[in-house]
């Protein structure tokens, strides 16, 4: 089929769509979100628009009724808050029909990206947390993806303060294959951080989450520049330095934020915190990289995988596939992982 019919076809769904939840692809979803852009007045939402419920379900586990899906009615909130995304808070769910419990995050329509769910529908890979679904419901959009017993790296940090070598270089690994996979893909995280990394119950499998700052770059190249149009900038201690300097940025950006999580799981701070006050991004810009707070007890081959994460200029930074070679190669070097889950605190250095 050529773009124009494929164009036509996708309008046509989302017309189909409009104003019903069903069970159905993740292009369909893809096409949907687009349309959910908050134009940021909540005052023009009409009362048809806040009682509206429409979306795309991606499991059967998650049953919509009568091509509606709503909270309470169909699905509720179990237990507590389970942590907090880019713009938006994440609670373990329940559908009420089948019982199925995964993990919902809800964004109010003004501060939701479509990127959001147009960069991970369709993804599926082990290391990147699947999607279930997403459903709008008047002025709210719910994120349904899979639940993740083990919680974030971001919170096992504050109960162990910091991590082994071993330990760290493991999730560094999985990470950077998330990111081999998205980048070969097009598709710019914008975000990486222990926060966005989620564990299996056993904590030895993670997987990347929150597209909320993600991008689709495009394969020709055009000069991209993560401080324009929507783009919504990731943490700022593990902000890149191009996009401080405004300048062009592609995937190299996700690399670099990924030897910062390294630095933050190593000494169990974020890096740039112990040496400068806000506002960090003018020292990002100006400093030579964080390296010194790489802890003087690792492996060589731990500190030139982090050298090469941390390169400013990102045409001479090693990308997410070599990178993870290389740190495949330095745990190898420590011993493989050996250091087992002994609950002890280590105060951060
Ligand atoms: C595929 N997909 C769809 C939405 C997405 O952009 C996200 C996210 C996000 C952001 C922050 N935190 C969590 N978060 N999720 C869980 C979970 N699934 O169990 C979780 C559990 C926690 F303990 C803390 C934060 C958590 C999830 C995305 O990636």
């Amino acid at each position: 089929k050529n773009t124009s019919d494929t164009l036509s076809m996708d309008e046509f769904l989302v017309d189909a769509l409009k104003g019903n939840v069903i069970l159905g692809e993740p292009r369909n979803l893809a096409c949907l979100a687009k349309t959910w852009k908050g134009d940021g007045s909540s005052s023009k939402a009409c009362l048809q628009e806040i009682n509206e419920n429409e979306g795309v379900l991606l499991t059967e586990k998650l049953k919509a009724v009568d091509y509606e899906y709503r909270e309470e009615v169909h699905w509720t909130k179990c237990q507590g808050l389970l942590g907090t995304g880019s713009f938006g808070e994440v609670y373990k769910m329940e559908d009420k029909q089948t019982g199925f419990q995964c993990a919902a995050k809800k964004v109010q329509v003004e501060h939701f990206r479509a990127e959001e769910l147009t960069t991970c529908a369709g993804v599926t890979h082990a290391k990147v947390l699947p999607l279930y679904g997403a459903v709008k419901e008047g002025l709210w959009v719910t994120i349904f993806m899979k639940l993740m017993e083990g919680g974030s790296l971001g919170q096992l940090l504050k109960q162990c303060g910091y991590l082994p070598e071993d330990r760290a270089l493991d999730y560094l690994s999985q990470t950077l294959e998330a990111l081999e996979y998205l980048h070969a893909h097009n598709v710019l995280h914008g975000d990486v951080k222990a926060d966005n990394v989620l564990l299996s119950g056993d904590r030895s499998h993670a997987v990347l989450c929150d597209f909320g700052h993600a991008a689709q770059l495009h394969p020709d190249g055009i000069r991209n520049c993560l401080t324009t149009g929507d783009y919504v900038p990731g943490t700022e201690t593990h902000l890149a330095p191009e996009i401080v300097m405004g300048k062009h940025c592609d995937f190299k950006v996700d690399v670099w934020s990924s030897c910062c999580m390294m630095l933050h799981l190593l000494n169990g701070y974020h890096p740039w915190t112990q040496y400068y006050n806000h506002p960090l991004c003018l020292k990002i810009a100006k400093e030579p990289p964080p390296l010194r707070e790489i802890p003087p007890s690792c492996h060589p081959s731990t500190v030139q995988v982090i050298t090469s994460g941390l390169e400013k200029e990102p045409t001479k930074r090693a990308s997410a596939a070599e990178l993870r070679m290389k740190t495949c190669k330095a745990l190898k070097q420590v011993g493989g992982l050996k250091s087992s889950w002994s609950g002890e605190y280590r105060e951060p250095r």
